[in-house]
């Protein structure tokens, strides 16, 4: 999908959301279980009731490979679904790959020509070479690894270095020489969103993918408010369990849905 692509579709909807596919088996409603393929019926579900509010969908990888060959064929119908069915909508691989370039050549054949993704998300601590094998498939994204939000995000990433940047600036900067804003977008956490406007002085228009609203604490409006791009929305803000286990309960797809549409009038008041 194109940058120009992915921005009509945002202004269309009026929504930056990413609806974040953690399918953890244990979670969903009893009576999927007795279903041939569980995982991909609940995800059909929750697509189907929430995709009017979204703009990308973001199934990590963590909760299929825990099901084994079975979690790769619901993720791989997952997949199918939304690119049959809702072709306009980004689909987002968050795996968090990146090996010596041998390597993430196979890993990009992977989630690019097998899968079909639009972008994965990537680790950019071994560096260029080990990010360039994801780059230059047409419509295909990077999304690299820059402010996570997890508690230990700062462990590394905000670290100083000798030359005076910190860690997460320094993969800012050197690598948003490695591709153009067409196909590079940066992890930022919403749960460090106080960052958001030095970011800006970094990448002024390159998207960011905000994870860490709802259940991590981060909020819509103080990313909207400091995160969006100089001459585009330039963010996609995803919320995983807020949306998917709103109810773990028969109505899970309708408390699903009214989630998402809250989160997208909220969004809606910035764009
Ligand atoms: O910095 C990061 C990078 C990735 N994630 C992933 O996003 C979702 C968040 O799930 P919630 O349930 O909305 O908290 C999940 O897949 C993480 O692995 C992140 O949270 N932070």
């Amino acid at each position: 999908m194109t940058r120009s692509e992915l921005e009509a579709q945002i202004q269309a909807k009026k929504s930056v959301l990413c609806v974040g596919l953690d399918t953890d088996i244990e979670k969903i409603p009893a009576h999927f279980k007795q279903l041939e393929d569980p995982i991909f019926e609940f995800n059909k579900a929750i697509i189907d009731a929430t995709h009017q509010y979204a703009v990308a969908y973001k199934p990590n990888l963590a909760f299929y490979e825990a099901e084994g060959l079975k979690g790769w064929q619901s993720l791989e119908k997952t997949l199918q679904y939304l690119n049959q069915n809702y072709p306009e909508l980004f689909t987002i691989a968050d795996a968090k790959r990146g090996d010596i370039g041998n390597t993430s050549a196979r890993y990009a054949k992977a989630f690019f020509e097998e899968l079909n993704f639009d972008s994965i998300t990537v680790a950019p601590y071994m560096g260029s070479d080990s990010v360039k094998p994801f780059l230059g498939y047409p419509g295909k994204w990077v999304i690299l690894l820059a402010l996570t939000s997890n508690p230990g995000g700062g462990d590394f990433q905000l670290k100083s270095l000798s030359e005076g940047n910190q860690l997460y600036q320094e993969v800012l900067g050197q690598s948003s020489q490695w591709a153009s804003e067409e196909e590079l977008m940066y992890v930022v956490g919403a749960t460090k969103a106080e960052y958001l406007k030095e970011i800006r002085k970094w990448v002024p228009n390159h998207y960011l993918l905000v994870p860490g609203v709802g259940a991590q604490g981060g909020t819509v409006s103080e990313v909207m408010e400091h995160g969006k791009a100089s001459s585009s929305a330039g963010l996609l803000i995803n919320s995983s369990r807020g949306i998917i286990y709103a109810s773990q309960a028969e109505d899970f797809a309708d408390a699903a849905a009214s989630e998402a549409a809250k989160l997208q009038a909220e969004m809606a008041r910035f764009l």
